[in-house]
């Protein structure tokens, strides 16, 4: 049997020190507890970092996108030299990934992505991925490497993904952190901060959304920090930071893939017809679409929203906007097909 995948995204502020810098402590930490697990797990590490460790070089640096992007493209090879450095102590290469949008909204490359990630398993290297920040533009980019990690996280089929964070777990609003969450629920969701890290991008809010599409797609989620010497173990024993229960989950791999899209490029809002049909896993045409949002051909993927504006699903549709746009709520033209349909 295949071993199971871990995917661990450590966050700028949780492996910056006092000083403002990437502290080698905390990667040596890291390093000797992730060369343990990848014993028995094909461990993926996703490290924020980069722009951390080469804004100094950026004069007076105000982190405009492009002032990001230079930085990234200075601090990556900074960032990890450190990993390679402390990874080499137990023997294990480490690979570079640095991961675009279209990496993942195509499946064609994905699949490439994941083929390399098995040879990388395979020889014994350690994947660390980041985004590829030199070439994303703001439209573009993912929302933060939260983002990035579930994706993988999804993709990868992982058991867990753990969002390594300073905060250290997910707080209830008297600041505890709570030990176990079973389901996201709203009263789970009352307790989000929306406040961000002076150093990371992304906030409790985003970590709070990933984990309700990683853990509603079977994954379990630990929002933890790296307090202890075995950080990652105690979070996997249960004690550390905030165990997200996974939910059952019986989408195929594919499907996964397009539930997981936030890599949407538009949105397709239809009536309470198509509601129902799509319920009962039958196909979307074009008569139950009320309104196209966005600019998307053929073979891309969209959101699909209801009546009351939630979104309840994905699909990947068969005609480009402009065409749907023709069909709407008058012709009876397949607008996307059932297999290609995830409802939430
Ligand atoms: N790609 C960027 C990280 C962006 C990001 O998501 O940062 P964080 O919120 O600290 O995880 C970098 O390496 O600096």
């Amino acid at each position: 049997m295949q071993k199971p995948v871990i995917v661990i995204k450590l966050g700028t502020a949780v492996i910056t020190n006092e000083e403002g810098v990437i502290s080698h402590t905390i990667i040596k930490k890291v390093a000797s507890e992730v060369a343990e697990l990848f014993h028995t797990h094909r461990v993926v590490l996703v490290s924020s970092g980069a722009v951390g460790s080469g804004k100094v070089f950026i004069q007076n640096y105000k982190g405009s996108i492009t002032e990001r992007k230079a930085a990234a493209a200075v601090g990556n090879p900074l960032l990890i030299q450190l990993y390679q450095k402390q990874f080499s102590k137990f023997d294990i290469p480490v690979a570079q990934a640095l991961c675009e949008r279209h990496h993942f909204s195509n499946r064609f490359q994905f699949v490439q992505l994941k083929e390399t990630f098995e040879a990388f398993w395979q020889n014994g290297i350690l994947p660390i991925v980041n985004e590829n920040d030199l070439v994303s533009n703001v439209e573009l980019k993912f929302s933060d490497n939260d983002e990035l990690a579930t994706l993988i996280a999804v993709g990868f089929d992982a058991e867990t993904l753990v969002i390594c964070t300073s905060v250290g777990g997910f707080m209830d609003d008297a600041k505890n952190i709570i030990p176990r969450v079973e389901k996201i629920d709203n009263k789970v969701l009352g307790y989000v901060q929306t406040s961000k890290s002076s150093l990371g991008l992304g906030g409790m809010t985003s970590k709070l959304t990933f984990t309700r599409l990683a853990t509603s797609l079977g994954i379990q989620v630990i929002i933890c920090g790296l307090k202890g010497s075995t950080p990652f173990a105690d979070a996997l024993a249960g004690k550390n930071g905030t165990t997200f229960v996974s939910q059952e989950s019986n989408l195929k791999a594919r499907q996964k893939w397009l539930a997981s899209g936030s890599i949407t490029l538009g949105t397709l809002s239809v009536d309470k017809g198509a509601v129902r049909a799509l319920q009962q896993r039958r196909s979307l045409l074009t008569v139950g679409v009320t309104n196209v949002q966005g600019k998307f051909a053929a073979g891309e993927v969209v959101q699909i929203k209801d009546e009351e504006e939630s979104i309840i699903g994905v699909a990947k549709v068969k005609l480009d906007a402009g065409a749907i746009r023709d069909g709407i709520s008058q012709k009876n033209v397949l607008a996307a097909h059932a297999d290609d349909i995830v409802i939430f």
